[in-house]
C-alpha cells in the first residue's frame, strides 16, 4: 500500500550565515545545506560551518555539500563539524557514499530522462537522490530549472528536486512532480551566499500552501 505524502520536505542550501540559518529555521525549513567545495561562490570554511552547526536545532538536519572530495577528508569534516548528511555533487560512486560515516544524498546532473533512470540504479544505498539540471562546466547553483519531462515519477527513491527553485515556481513544481523534498538555493539570494529573508519567507509560505 502506498501512503500519500503529507508534505514536501524543504532544504535551503548555500547557507553562509548563522543569522540567516536561524531565520530559515524559524520559517520551518527541514534541512540546511552548506557548500564545502572550495571553488563555489557560496563556499564556507570549517570555522564558519561550526558556527552554523551551533544554531541548527534538533529535528533540523545539517547537510554538507561536496564535489569529488576525498572520502577521508569528508569523514574528517563530518566529525569536526557534526554533519547529519552529506550531499555528493560530483562524479562520486555508491562505494564512495558507503565509505562515509553519515548517510549520503547523491546529486545527479540530469541530461535526459533515460540518463536519470540509468543513473539512479547506480546508487542503491543513497538516502536520497537529488536531481539538478546539467549545465556544462558547472557543478551546481546554476539557477536553471529541471525539465519536468526528465522527472522519474515511478522511482521508489526519496527524490529531491533542485535547480532554479524560488517562491514563484516551487508550489507549481511540488504539485506537478510530488517530490519527497525540494532544495532551494540561488533563487532565494540577493547575491551568491546571501539569502534574502523576504524571498525565504515567501518561498516557505508558497510551499506550506501546497499541504
Ligand atoms: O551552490 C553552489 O555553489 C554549488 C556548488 C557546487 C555544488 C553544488 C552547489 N549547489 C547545489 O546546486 C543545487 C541547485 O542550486 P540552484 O537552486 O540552481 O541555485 C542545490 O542542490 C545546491 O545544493
Amino acid at each position: 500500500m502506498t501512503i500519500a505524502k503529507l508534505r514536501t520536505r524543504v532544504k535551503i542550501c548555500g547557507m553562509t550565515d548563522p543569522h540567516q540559518v536561524s531565520h530559515a529555521v524559524d520559517h520551518g525549513v527541514d534541512a540546511i545545506g552548506m557548500i564545502l567545495h572550495a571553488t563555489s561562490p557560496r563556499t564556507i570554511d570549517v570555522a564558519r560551518a561550526k558556527q552554523i552547526r551551533r544554531v541548527v536545532p534538533p529535528m533540523v538536519s545539517l547537510v554538507g555539500v561536496f564535489v569529488d572530495c576525498d572520502t577521508n577528508v569528508i569523514n574528517q569534516m563530518i566529525a569536526e563539524i557534526g554533519l547529519d548528511f552529506v550531499q555528493l555533487h560530483g562524479a562520486e560512486s555508491d562505494a564512495d557514499g558507503q565509505s562515509l560515516t553519515r548517510p549520503y544524498i547523491k546529486a545527479l546532473r540530469v541530461q535526459n530522462r533515460q540518463h536519470v533512470v540509468d543513473q539512479i540504479k547506480q546508487f542503491p544505498t543513497a538516502a536520497g537522490i537529488l536531481l539538478d539540471p546539467y549545465v556544462e562546466g558547472q557543478h551546481g547553483g546554476t539557477g536553471k530549472l529541471l525539465d519536468p519531462n526528465f522527472w522519474p515519477s515511478d522511482s521508489t527513491q526519496n527524490l529531491i528536486l533542485a535547480g532554479g527553485l524560488s517562491g514563484e515556481n516551487v508550489a507549481d513544481r511540488i504539485l506537478s512532480l510530488n517530490p519527497f523534498a525540494v532544495d532551494l538555493n540561488s533563487g532565494l539570494e540577493q547575491a551568491p551566499g546571501i539569502k534574502d529573508p523576504r524571498l525565504v519567507a515567501e518561498a516557505m509560505r508558497a510551499i506550506r500552501a501546497t499541504y
